[in-house]
């Protein structure tokens, strides 16, 4: 479904990547790692064709990522900062435009934007209000049902928890779950490890420009005999630099 084969990516001098590998294959939800600036951005974009890569390849679905058609454009389904909302728009005619772009039959359209609309929002939330208006995680909760709207085969899901209240991250992990089947899949990043460890199948660090694959989350905990979070504190946290005079 994603093949990343030998991606090497540059920004002016900075090594991002150097000939990084990473499948990922139907039915896997996998939870991408690493510390702040090591490159889970850069590699959602790169995969989105927003960012070049220098060398590599990535495949979608067996085909090159910068020669997808339309048609294969509408099997992704996408969570970045980099996407922008519309702001002049309210939440029901911003999905309207994006479930347009997807092709969408008007029907399964309504009835999506109506069923997404009333999972994530509140009767507190006034829709009616154009997104300009919108809270920080009134527009993160937009952005995870745009990108669902059209039930895409894979979904690239960058930060997707990232200022949800706690209600709102558990909804994001049930529909999530829901949603996930054996043919569909999610590559995800997050922070919270407690979160990703709750919903992904696999896991990938983020190490030394590369991406090293663990597997699948049993064999992460079950070898290294620890959670997702204490393996990940045991590799990213060294105490003994913490050499500050108060
Ligand atoms: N457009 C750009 N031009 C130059 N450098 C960039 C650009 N975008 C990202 N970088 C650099 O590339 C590195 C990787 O950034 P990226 O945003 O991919 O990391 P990240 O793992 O997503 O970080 P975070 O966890 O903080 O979101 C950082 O050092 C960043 O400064």
């Amino acid at each position: 479904m994603l093949e990343i084969k030998k991606l090497s990516k540059k920004y002016n001098n900075k090594i991002i990547f150097k000939e990084a590998n990473l499948t990922l294959n139907g039915g896997q939800i996998l939870g991408l790692i690493g510390i702040n600036g090591s490159g889970k951005s850069t590699l959602i974009n790169c995969c989105l064709d927003l960012v070049k890569v220098d060398l590599g390849n990535i495949l979608i679905n067996g085909k090159e990522h910068t020669k997808l058609k339309d048609e294969d454009k509408l099997k992704i389904g996408i969570v970045a900062e980099s996407i922008p909302l519309i702001d002049s728009l309210d939440a029901r005619r911003y999905l309207k435009f994006i479930g347009e772009i997807y092709k969408m039959e008007n029907e399964l359209l309504n009835h999506r934007i109506e069923s997404l609309l009333a999972y994530f929002f509140s009767e507190n939330d006034n829709l009616k209000e154009t997104i300009d208006n919108f809270s920080t995680g009134m527009r993160k909760k937009l952005l995870i049902c745009s990108s669902m709207l059209h039930a895409p085969d894979l979904l690239f899901l960058d930060e997707p928890f990232s200022g949800l209240d706690e209600v709102s991250r558990r909804k994001v992990l049930n529909i999530l779950k829901d949603y996930s089947n054996n043919k569909r899949s999610i590559l995800i990043t997050s922070h919270n490890s407690e979160l990703l460890e709750s919903i992904v199948t696999d896991v990938a660090v983020i190490e030394n420009y590369n991406i090293i694959n663990y597997g699948s989350i049993q064999n992460v905990t079950n070898n290294f005999q620890v959670s997702l979070r204490e393996f990940l504190n045991d590799k990213f946290i060294d105490s003994s630099v913490l050499n500050i005079s108060w």
